[in-house]
């Protein structure tokens, strides 16, 4: 990864947050500073979004949450807004920077009981943020029941209350924001699902908090974006040949399951493999040789014929899953793939098969020269790794990298790459409309078009879920997995063609 762009895409845990906090104060900017700064960044959003609001509810929690509650009621009211201030919990129990930012608030707290959702225009939840350690029940429940029913728009502070910024998790009641407006960097709550989907809009507002701080953090997790792996990201060559962009095997169906595996290999060839081959029983390749032409056909009935066949070096990725089927020929063919020691991609049925083993083969992954890419939806995941829901996806992603030592794809809305070593990236360009048949397979010969030409696998991985999301974008609602092969050849075009930018 490129170190110095990749910084602006890190995300912190509330824990990493509150070790930047704490940097920031020990390097010369006192906790107060940070608050006011903080209190400024919600000010600036209120006013450039909701010029209009005249009354304003500023709901406050017990912690420092609501100490940037009580500066940005100041800040409004001092701006002639109408401003009523509502506290949960008690005065005297405030302390430090959220204590004194209570005594700096020039006007009174509104009782709950009688706190006037009805007459105010906007509402400011400035109850939980990063300190939240549980879920939410009683008192605050009802509270933030009553703010969701208020018809005004809500601006959460730093995250909705009720959220986990870890997990993007909610026990209990959660804020349903408009917009969250979060400090330094964002955090996984705001992307991992539920979470984003209570957030609204996320912005991140400066307060102060020096770069330096995410270094000494050693931050590992990041938001996906090109900066993370334009580097490595395979460029032709003058001198380039086909071989020189890689050989791939893509293992096909039986005759009437060829669609899936033929998907892969159209968007593999797409992607920039040199070449493509599908290989399967004779009976498959007829039907293959209907519809593809520069993809070739290797006719492999048993799995001892795909191991003579793999006798070519040359095929240095290989990709089986999507529509293999679980049958004893398949499993056989698994077992040749993993002792091939090639750039392997499992998806789907290898998935399966990988699960129904007795040590699901991790040994097997883990003694390859090159890690493995598996991409798991959830129903795959969990049969592969068992249920560890409890923690958040990315936590359960990297447990499976750890134990695999094959580079994970976790798919869903909010993919989540994770890496045997720590390295974790959410993915957040993928529209709804990706959830249909077959688009899947294609992100298999995205990811393996980008292994044959030799980028390394956890960049490939995530520069292959981007592309995904990316080529559905550019196709918009209506689009089948049939189609995304033209919108990647657009983004590829646009964003990697040379002259666009990336
Ligand atoms: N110096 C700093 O640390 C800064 C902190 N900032 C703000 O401070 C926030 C974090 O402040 P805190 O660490 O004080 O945490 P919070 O204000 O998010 O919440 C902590 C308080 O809530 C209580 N609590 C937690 N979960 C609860 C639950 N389920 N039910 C009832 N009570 C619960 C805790 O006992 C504690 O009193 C950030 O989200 C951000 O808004 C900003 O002002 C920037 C600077
Ligand atoms: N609601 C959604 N929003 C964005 N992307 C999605 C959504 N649902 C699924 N996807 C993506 O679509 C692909 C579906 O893959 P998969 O479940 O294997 O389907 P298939 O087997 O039909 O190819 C994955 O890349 C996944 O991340
Ligand atoms: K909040």
């Amino acid at each position: 990864m490129t170190q110095a762009t990749a910084l602006a895409h890190i995300l912190l845990t509330p824990e990493e947050m509150g070790k930047a906090d704490q940097y920031a104060i020990q390097h010369g900017t006192p906790g107060y500073t940070l608050m006011l700064a903080a209190g400024e960044r919600i000010l600036e959003y209120t006013l450039r979004t909701h010029p209009l609001s005249k009354t304003i509810g500023v709901l406050c929690g017990p912690g420092n949450n609501g100490g940037d509650g009580f500066v940005v009621a100041k800040r409004l009211r001092s701006l002639g807004k109408k401003v009523h201030v509502g506290l949960l919990g008690d005065p005297s129990k405030l302390t430090g920077d959220a204590a004194k930012a209570f005594s700096d608030w020039p006007g009174k707290i509104t009782p709950l009981e009688a706190f006037p959702f009805d007459n105010c225009d906007l509402l400011i939840d400035a109850l939980f943020g990063a300190g939240l350690s549980r879920g939410l029940e009683g008192t605050a429940a009802e509270l933030v029941g009553r703010m969701n029913a208020a018809s005004a728009p809500i601006i959460a502070v730093d995250l909705p209350s009720g959220l986990s910024g870890r997990t993007g998790k909610a026990e209990g009641a959660v804020v349903q924001a408009t917009a969250s407006v979060t400090f330094f960097r964002k955090k996984p709550g705001h992307l991992l699902l539920p979470g984003r989907e209570f957030c609204g809009d996320v912005i991140v507002g400066d307060i102060g908090i020096p770069q330096t701080a995410l270094t000494q953090l050693e931050a590992q997790l990041h938001e996906n974006h090109p900066d993370l792996w334009r580097a490595e990201f395979p460029s032709p060559s003058l001198t380039g040949h086909k071989y020189s962009k890689g050989h791939a095997l893509i293992l096909s169906g039986s005759e009437f399951a060829t669609g899936a595996s033929r998907l892969t290999a159209k968007a593999a060839l797409r992607t920039g493999a040199g070449l493509v081959s599908l290989c399967g029983s004779a009976d498959a390749l007829r039907i293959h040789a209907a519809h593809v032409t520069a993809i070739m056909l290797r006719p492999a009935e048993t799995a001892s014929d795909l191991k003579d066949l793999l006798d070519d070096a040359r095929l240095t990725t290989l990709a089986l899953g999507p529509g293999l089927g679980t049958s004893t020929d398949a499993d056989e063919k698994l077992t040749i793939a993993l002792r091939a020691d090639r750039r392997l991609i499992l998806d789907a049925d290898a998935l399966t098969l990988l699960s129904q083993r007795e040590d699901a083969s991790f040994a097997a992954l883990k003694a390859l020269n090159e890690p493995a890419i598996l991409t798991p939806h959830a129903g795959e995941f969990k049969r592969l790794f068992g249920d560890m829901s409890e923690t958040s996806k990315v936590e359960e992603a990297l447990e499976a990298a750890r134990q695999s030592g094959a580079i994970i794809v976790y798919k869903g809305a909010d993919t989540v790459i994770a890496a045997p070593d720590g390295r974790a990236v959410i993915n957040t360009n993928a529209p709804p409309c990706l959830a249909t048949a077959g688009s899947g397979d294609t992100l298999t010969g995205i990811i393996t078009g980008l292994r044959s030409q030799d980028m390394p696998a956890f960049e490939a991985a995530c520069a292959g879920v981007w592309l995904h999301g990316e080529a559905a974008n550019v196709l918009g609602p209506g689009l089948t997995a049939d189609d995304l092969e033209d919108g990647l050849k657009i983004v590829l075009k646009k964003r990697f063609g040379g002259s666009g930018e990336t």
